[in-house]
């Protein structure tokens, strides 16, 4: 059973350089600045208080956010990991004033991702407003690094409840909710987060972000294209600290009527797998032998 997780919540990045992330999330992104101190600046694009808070000092590492339903549930959660063997602790007064949340737990996966559980996050009043128009509708989901896929998804599916939509070669694209995936755990030699997503109205945005981000010679590493796992239309391009992001619009979702008969597919790990239109990935993670590209 594990963790009854309903949504992610926010990341939290490490950044060399706050203010040129703060620049990029709001100039290019089109993130709303919500916060901002000497060592911490809060972003989002969406009506929750933050998406992402980018901490001072890129060595702060990478951290994601998962919402559970109350209080109790935390305590649920962490009798269950206590019970699993699997090591937590509660988040300290300020660890939890920081994150703007009531409770706090973290933990590891077996790569040592750290997740951290919350409950009563803080909500806001006010409608999310971008700096950019971006199109974006809402942060949606995360790739994490994984140094080794099979126990990081057993993890997630035995302890944290999720379930697997589909797989890309080792890559697990997991579901906590009923969207395709909130996180994908891509293979890897290192652990933290891999790319952050957001959702955008439309193509039209994908499009019209395709040509901004080449006037505003920000680097695009993938597409415009096509997952033929979520089929959403996805743009990727890297910001600052090598942070990839993504757009996608149109992601699937996987509703209860379909869980009775959805199955997981495991696409190989092959560039049409990646993008159904013929886009390659400039993405380590992404990308596949040459031999194995050219035969696709
Ligand atoms: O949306 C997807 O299916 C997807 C597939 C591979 C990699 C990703 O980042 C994705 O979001
Ligand atoms: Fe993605």
């Amino acid at each position: 059973m594990g963790a009854d997780l309903h949504d992610i919540r926010y990341v939290r990045i490490g950044s060399d350089d706050l203010d040129e992330s703060v620049r990029f999330a709001t100039e290019i992104l089109g993130l709303e600045l919500m916060e901002r101190d000497r060592s911490c600046a809060y972003l989002r694009g969406d009506d929750r208080d933050h998406n992402i808070c980018y901490v001072k000092g890129r060595d702060a590492g990478t951290m994601t956010g998962w919402e559970v339903g109350s209080m109790t549930a935390l305590d649920q959660a962490a009798a269950e990991f206590d019970a699993a063997c699997v090591r937590v602790r509660a988040g300290t007064s300020e660890e939890r004033e920081q994150r703007r949340v009531r409770g706090l737990l973290i933990l590891n996966d077996p790569s040592g991702n750290t997740i951290e559980l919350v409950a009563r996050p803080q909500a806001c009043g006010r409608r999310y407003f971008p700096t950019r128009d971006a199109g974006i509708t809402h942060f949606s989901h995360v790739g994490l690094h994984t140094r080794n896929a099979p126990a990081d998804e057993g993890f997630w599916v035995a302890n944290l409840g999720a379930k697997v939509s589909d797989w890309i070669g080792d890559a697990a694209l997991i579901r906590i909710n009923e969207v395709h995936h909130n996180v994908a755990l891509f293979p890897s030699t290192k652990s933290g987060v891999q790319h952050v997503n957001f959702q955008v109205e439309s193509q039209d945005d994908i499009m019209r972000s395709w040509y901004m981000l080449q006037n505003r010679n920000v680097k695009v590493v993938f597409g415009p294209g096509r997952h033929p796992t979520s089929g959403a239309r996805f743009l990727y391009f890297q910001g600052p600290d090598d942070m990839i992001y993504e757009y996608s619009t149109g992601v699937r979702m996987i509703t209860a009527e379909d869980e009775k008969s959805y199955v997981p597919r495991s696409f190989p790990k092959e560039p049409s797998s990646f993008c159904m239109w013929g886009s390659l990935p400039d993405i380590p993670e992404f990308k596949v032998p040459v031999d194995v590209a050219r035969a696709a």
